[in-house]
C-alpha cells in the first residue's frame, strides 16, 4: 500500500538527518518544505521533497493536499488518561475559592479518584479511557504517554496498568506506560508513608515486571506527597526491574526533586512550574528533558513554567497535556501549543519543536514518531487550508485539523 500527499503547502518539521531533540536556540528552527510531496508505504515514510521531484509512478491512493499543511502528529508525553469518573465536583469547589492543595487535604483530589477506581471495573475503565483515547487521536495526538497512580493499592494499581496494556493492543497509535504508584499517599497509610513506599517496591513493582506492564517509573515529588529521599528511593527500586525515571516536580515547590531526577538520569522532569536558578543549572548538558504541562497552570490558575528563561538558557523543553480529572481534564494538545505560545511567549516554532520532536523524545519515541522523516511511522496531521504553521496556534480554540492519519491510514471521525 503506497499512499502519495502531492501539492502539500508546506510540509513541515523536516528532519533529513535523524536528530534526537533541539534545545536553546535550535528550537526556534522548525525546518519546512514548502510545494512538497509525501510517499507513505506500509504505514512509514519512505520519500519526501519538492513537488518538482514528485515521482510519476502509480500510487495506491492519492491525495491532494493543495492549500493544506502537513505535520508530524503532537507526540503526548505526559497523561493519566486512565480514570474513573469525573472531579467536577472540585471544579466548582475551587472556583468558589478553595484551592488544589486545600481540597487534597480535605481528603479530595487524588485520594478521591482513587476511591473511584479502585471501585470500577477493570472493563468498565477500559471502556471510560478509550473514549478518551479516540478523542485525543482525533485531536491529532499520534503518539502518548499513560501513567498509572490512581489506584494506590497493588491490585488498582495492576488493573490501571492491565487497561493501559489494552489500549496498547487495540489501537494504531504509539503508547508509552508509566507506574505511577507514589502518586499520593492512601488514608489508610497516612501516618505509614514509609509502609506505603515498601509496599510498592516489594509488592506491586514486581508484579508490574513479571507482566511488562511498564516502561517508566513516575513519582509525585512535593511538599505534602513525596520527598526528594522518597523520590530517589522509588526511581532506584523501578530501576531494579529496567523501569526509566520520569517525575512530577516543582508544580508547588522545590525542593531539590529537579536535581534527583537529573541525578538519576530521568528521561524527563515534568511540570516546573516552579523553577529556580539552580534547578535550571542542573538541567545543563543532561539527557533529561524538561517537560512543561501549560493547560494544568491554565485550569489551576497557578503559574507556568518559565519557558523563555529555560529556552534562552540554553535548555531543551517538551511540550504535554498532563490530561488527567484533577487538574486538567483536557487533553487537547493544540490548547497547549496555543497556550505556550501566548502564555509562555514561546515562538510557534519553539511550541511545534517542543510537541513533537521533543515530546518524542521525553517518552523515548524519537526513533519512530516527531518528525518527518524517512523509515518513521507516518503519524500525520493534514491542516484545513491555512496560509502559514503559525496560524495553528494563533487561532486557538479552532480545530485547523482537517484529517489525522495513523501508521499511514486516515482514523475517521
Ligand atoms: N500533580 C500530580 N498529579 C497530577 C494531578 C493529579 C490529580 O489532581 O488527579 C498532575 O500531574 O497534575
Ligand atoms: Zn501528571
Amino acid at each position: 500500500m503506497t499512499t502519495l500527499f502531492k501539492n502539500i503547502k508546506e510540509l513541515i518539521q523536516v528532519r533529513t538527518e535523524p536528530i534526537s531533540f533541539v534545545s536553546g536556540k535550535a528550537m526556534n528552527e522548525l525546518p519546512t518544505i514548502k510545494n512538497a510531496f509525501l510517499i507513505v508505504e506500509n504505514g512509514l515514510i519512505s520519500d519526501l521533497g519538492s513537488m518538482e521531484n514528485c515521482p510519476k509512478t502509480a500510487f495506491s491512493e492519492v491525495i491532494d493536499a493543495a492549500g493544506k499543511m502537513v505535520l508530524p502528529s503532537w507526540c503526548d508525553s505526559h497523561t493519566h488518561i486512565v480514570y474513573a469518573g469525573n472531579r467536577e465536583s472540585e471544579f466548582v469547589d475551587r472556583i468558589k475559592g478553595l484551592s488544589y492543595e486545600d481540597i487534597a487535604a480535605n481528603g479530595g483530589g487524588i485520594l478521591n479518584s482513587a476511591k473511584k477506581l479502585q471501585e470500577t471495573s477493570e472493563e468498565a475503565l477500559y471502556n471510560q479511557s478509550k473514549v478518551r483515547l479516540e478523542e485525543v487521536i482525533q485531536l491529532g495526538t499520534g503518539a502518548i504517554e499513560i501513567k498509572s497512580g490512581y489506584g494506590l493499592t497493588t491490585e488498582a494499581e495492576l488493573k490501571m496498568l492491565r487497561v493501559i496494556k489494552r489500549l496498547r493492543e487495540h489501537y494504531p497509535i504509539e503508547i508509552r506506560s508509566t507506574f505511577l504508584g507514589a502518586h499520593a499517599v492512601p488514608t489508610e497509610y497516612k501516618e505509614h508513608k514509609e509502609a506505603y513506599l515498601k509496599l510498592l517496591i516489594e509488592d506491586t513493582l514486581p508484579k508490574i515486571a513479571e507482566e511488562h506492564l511498564a516502561e517508566y517509573i513516575d513519582i509525585f515529588c512535593e511538599t505534602g506527597y513525596f520527598s526528594v529521599a522518597d523520590t530517589e528511593l522509588i526511581l532506584e527500586a523501578g530501576k531494579k526491574y529496567g523501569l526509566v525515571p520520569k517525575i512530577h516536580v516543582n508544580q508547588f515547590t522545590a525542593i531539590g526533586g529537579v536535581q534527583a531526577g537529573v541525578n538519576h538520569n530521568a528521561l524527563s522532569v515534568d511540570h516546573l512550574e516552579v523553577m529556580r536558578d539552580e534547578d535550571i543549572e542542573a538541567l545543563k548538558k543532561t539527557n533529561t528533558m524538561p517537560v512543561s504541562l501549560p493547560s494544568c497552570s491554565y485550569f489551576l490558575s497557578i503559574p507556568y513554567t518559565p519557558a523563555r528563561k529555560m529556552i534562552d538558557a540554553g535548555l531543551p523543553l517538551a511540550l504535554a497535556t498532563d490530561y488527567n480529572p484533577g487538574s486538567t481534564p483536557s487533553g487537547n494538545m493544540n490548547f497547549v501549543v496555543s497556550t505556550a505560545c501566548i502564555k509562555m511567549k514561546m515562538t510557534p516554532e519553539e511550541a511545534l519543536n517542543a510537541a513533537t520532536l521533543n515530546g518524542a523524545y521525553a517518552m523515548g519515541l524519537e526513533d519512530k514518531v516527531g518528525s518527518i522523516t524517512k523509515g518513521k511511522q507516518a503519524n500525520l496531521i493534514l491542516t484545513k487550508p491555512i496560509n502559514s504553521y503559525g496560524f495553528i496556534p494563533y487561532s486557538f480554540g479552532t480545530n485547523q485539523i482537517e484529517k489525522v492519519y495513523l501508521k499511514g491510514k486516515e482514523i475517521g471521525v
